[in-house]
């Protein structure tokens, strides 16, 4: 069975993805591809630089998120040229660690942008979780050290709650404590293995 998972920034993706690893389901999580597929070397990386300048670039030859991050949020043009380089190849690595699971694996892919990518009818179920802008911003200023500015701007460039929760199977709500987080989740999971083994 493959299920979305998705939620906007800070709402706890991450967090409700390593809950569901420890319940046994693969989790492929597009964040973590599309870093490895702009990793120091590759020929994504080299396209980054093309499209941006070396200006990007840590000293050590990494690419400089932050500074990446500062341009990106502030001018949604130069978001869709990282978009149109990143996403691709992200694509392409999904498609291959899914052909790398089992049939009977709760595969479950943490994609932080599938409500805005037109693709959530493509999965068996979608979890969405959310938790109100407030919470969103309190935990990136409390966890990450962005401004309020960057928080601002990272909500601003996906899609609303309301969006999100139309693609929704299963809302999980996070404005409680992670313990509830975890009783939610597990309750999600026993909805979903029946329907796996089906
Ligand atoms: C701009 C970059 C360099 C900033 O890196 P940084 O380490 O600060 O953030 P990180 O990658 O951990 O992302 C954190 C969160 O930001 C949000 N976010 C990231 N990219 C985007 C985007 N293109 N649009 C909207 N929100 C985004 C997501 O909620 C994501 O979970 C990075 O996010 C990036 O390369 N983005 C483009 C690729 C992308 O779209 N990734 C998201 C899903 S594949
Ligand atoms: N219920 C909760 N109570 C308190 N803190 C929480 C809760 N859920 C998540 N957090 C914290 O909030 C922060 C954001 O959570 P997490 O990293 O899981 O979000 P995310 O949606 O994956 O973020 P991103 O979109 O940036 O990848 C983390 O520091 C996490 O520990």
């Amino acid at each position: 069975m493959r299920v979305g998972l998705t939620g906007g920034v800070a709402s706890g993706k991450s967090t409700v993805s390593s809950i569901l690893r420890e319940l046994g389901a693969v989790v492929i999580d597009a964040d973590q591809l599309a870093r490895e597929v702009v990793a120091r070397g590759t020929p994504g990386l080299e396209r980054v630089v093309d499209a941006f300048g070396p200006e990007i670039l840590t000293p050590e030859g990494d690419m400089d998120r932050a500074a990446v991050g500062a341009i990106v949020f502030a001018d949604e043009a130069k978001r869709k040229v990282l978009e149109s380089i990143v996403h691709p190849l992200v694509f392409e690595r999904i498609i291959e660690l899914e052909a790398a699971a089992g049939a009977e694996d709760l595969v479950v892919h943490d994609i932080p942008l599938l409500a805005e990518s037109g693709r959530a009818d493509t999965f068996d179920a979608v979890i969405v979780v959310d938790a109100p802008t407030e919470v969103q911003v309190e935990r990136m200023l409390r966890d990450r050290g962005w401004t309020l500015e960057d928080a601002e701007s990272r909500i601003a460039a996906q899609a609303s709650r309301d969006d999100r929760r139309a693609i929704a199977t299963y809302v999980i709500d996070n404005t409680g404590t992670l313990d509830d987080l975890r009783r939610r989740v597990t309750e999600v999971v026993e909805e979903l293995r029946p329907a796996a083994t089906r």
